[in-house]
């Protein structure tokens, strides 16, 4: 079975389109993106895009590439004080000068819909979260819209990132399965992966997992966006070889990618709706 992420995002985003309707909200997002990385700047006006679609304000911070530190910082504080935005996004990855640990460690927590401050990121480690990361949290809804069984399984997640293979471990064991993170240092790698009931690939090479990594009936989720040597975009996982023999694959395109974006809408929307809760006159 093909998990259709970009079927689910679509679903999603229409719900949350009406959702937000009801509401009488009108939630707002700023992005920071620094320097001109075509692949950043595309995905930028993706969420750009989305929050046009769903009734989500936005604005975009362009800040030029030899930016400073101090530099994003003042642009950070600025939306972390502005009333009107309730959820500010830094475009990753901020070029080598700039300290990303700093910067996403100056987001105000709860404008934090990215989930990478410390503050999301220990509060889904203790099992209560309040903004998960938006790539490991789109596959959990996508794993949820197919029924995709967690409870009790063996999950195995390859990359350790703070982006994805961490949060990703945290949200698939407070799904009560069994987690095992890999990486580059793990010995017997694919005997790991072997032993997946799902198994979620975020190692950033392209065509890496192969069907001899592959559990019969697993559910392989793939989180890559790499090119080949032709330039086309690809996944972590060959997919043509992996396709029958695993249970339920998610390709690239149209997998995991469409959900990170669609995850960002909806908690841009918890975003603005924990305001009006919390009646914190920002
Ligand atoms: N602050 C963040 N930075 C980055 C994140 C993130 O979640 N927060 N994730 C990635 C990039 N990313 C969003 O920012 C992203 C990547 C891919 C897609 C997507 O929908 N891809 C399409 C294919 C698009 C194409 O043609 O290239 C797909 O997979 O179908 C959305 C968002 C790194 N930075």
């Amino acid at each position: 079975m093909i998990l259709d992420g970009k079927a689910v995002s679509e679903k999603r985003l229409e719900i949350l389109k009406e959702r937000i309707e009801e509401s009488g909200l009108y939630p707002r997002l700023a992005t920071v993106i620094v320097g001109a990385d075509p692949a950043s700047q595309m995905y930028v006006r993706m969420k750009h895009r989305a929050c046009e679609r769903v009734g989500i304000g936005s604005i975009g911070i362009e800040l030029p590439e030899d930016a400073s530190t101090e530099r994003v910082l003042e642009a950070v504080n600025r939306l972390n004080n502005d009333p009107d935005i309730n959820g500010i996004l830094i475009q990753l990855p901020l070029p080598p000068q700039v300290d990303t640990t700093r910067v996403i460690e100056a987001v105000a927590p709860d404008k934090d819909v990215d989930g990478f401050h410390p503050c999301s990121l220990g509060r889904l480690l203790a099992g209560n979260p309040v903004f998960a990361p938006c790539t490991p949290q789109g596959i959990m809804t996508i794993l949820e819209e197919y029924k995709i069984p967690i409870r009790g399984k063996r999950a195995v997640v390859v990359g350790r990132s703070i982006d994805v293979g961490r949060p990703m471990a945290a949200l698939l064991l407070n799904a009560d399965a069994t987690v095992t993170i890999c990486h580059s240092k793990t010995e017997n790698l694919a005997e790991e992966m072997r032993r997946a009931d799902i198994l979620v690939s975020a190692v950033g090479k392209a065509r890496f997992v192969g069907p001899e990594m592959v559990k019969e009936g697993a559910t392989v989720i793939d989180v890559g966006i790499n090119y080949d040597e032709q330039g086309k975009l690809c996944g972590d996982v060959d997919f043509d070889a992996v396709k029958d023999r695993a249970g339920a694959i998610t390709p690239v395109p149209g997998g995991v990618g469409p959900m990170t974006i669609a995850t960002l809408m909806e908690n841009t929307f918890r975003a603005a709706k924990l305001r009006t809760c919390n009646g914190t006159a920002r």
